[in-house]
């Protein structure tokens, strides 16, 4: 169910950091198709060699990704195996993981954030109707294709990555540090459900309004795991409205959570009161 590509097709440029057991590379693929040569930019995400048991997990989450098609679902080229090296071939989204990009600049504005919002929770809709759980969404995975210039009038655009291996093989100190993107009940199953990614998704929220600030990024794995022992919530944003769908998607009882239909809805009216209350008076809530 998927693309090979051969290695001697690859070529390496530079190192661009890691992923959990991943790194990834900036690098092009060749290829021939009617007799032209045609090399396009890629991103190569190997697979760490001490986490080669996980080679399995590591091309089902890329199978999962080029299995169906969505404008905001990150493009899988394919894969190429290669002596010891387990190498995902991913399209290359120009700006990167969104949570680095917030960290950098500080000026995107609330309509941006906003329109980010609601492409991720689009592609959410999108996995919903086809009954597919992502299992880690969170603004590192929010892959930054087109900045958006608000002088050229012209929007964001997101791409969601690849899940990366299950949690169910990343062993409990992977989990604890997932949380609060991991939903609560996933500690005890270690099974990702369609509502586990309502849960991420008002994590992802919180991250986006504060910045790429990591939620809860000063507790140490235990405190983490008292957190939901303790049934806690992140800190509330000033935007009310905002802070109140963030609460909703975190709800500790699965079934609770709204659906993606539900979220869209919430999110188009926080845009046009957005609209509202800059003409109204010219500020923005923050
Ligand atoms: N400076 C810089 C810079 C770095 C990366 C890209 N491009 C890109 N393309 C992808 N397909 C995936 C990723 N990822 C980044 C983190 C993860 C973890 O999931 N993926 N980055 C562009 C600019």
């Amino acid at each position: 169910q998927f693309h090979m590509i051969k290695h001697e097709d690859l070529t390496w440029r530079e190192s661009l950091g890691q992923g959990s057991f991943t790194h990834i590379s900036r690098g092009s693929k060749t290829d021939q198709r009617d007799g032209v040569t045609h090399s396009t930019e890629v991103l190569l995400k190997v697979l760490d060699a001490n986490h080669k048991n996980c080679w399995e997990s590591f091309f089902e989450a890329a199978s999962l990704m080029s299995q169906i098609s969505h404008k905001h679902l990150l493009l899988v080229y394919g894969i190429s195996v290669h002596k010891s090296k387990n190498i995902m071939v991913q399209e290359f989204v120009k700006h990167g993981a969104l949570d680095l990009y917030l960290k950098r600049s500080m000026s995107v504005s609330v309509s941006w954030k906003l329109d980010v919002a609601k492409q991720l929770a689009c592609a959410l809709n999108f996995l919903e109707e086809k009954n597919i759980a992502h299992g880690n969404i969170c603004a590192k995975n929010l892959l930054l294709a087109r900045e958006g210039d608000p002088s050229a009038d012209n929007s964001p655009f997101i791409k969601l990555s690849d899940p990366g291996i299950s949690m169910a093989l990343l062993g409990k100190d992977v989990v604890l540090d997932r949380i609060p993107w991991v939903a609560p009940e996933v500690l005890d199953t270690l099974e990702i459900e369609l509502e586990c990614d309502k849960w991420s998704f008002g994590s992802t929220l919180w991250e986006i309004f504060n910045n790429g600030e990591a939620p809860l990024q000063g507790l140490d794995p235990i405190q983490k795991q008292q957190f939901y022992e303790h049934f806690s919530n992140l800190p509330a944003l000033e935007w009310t409205e905002l802070a109140d769908l963030i609460i909703q998607c975190m709800q500790y009882q699965p079934e609770l959570r709204p659906s993606c239909r539900s979220i869209i809805r919430q999110l188009n009216s926080l845009i046009t009161s957005d609209y509202e209350i800059l003409h109204a008076t010219g500020t923005h809530p923050k």
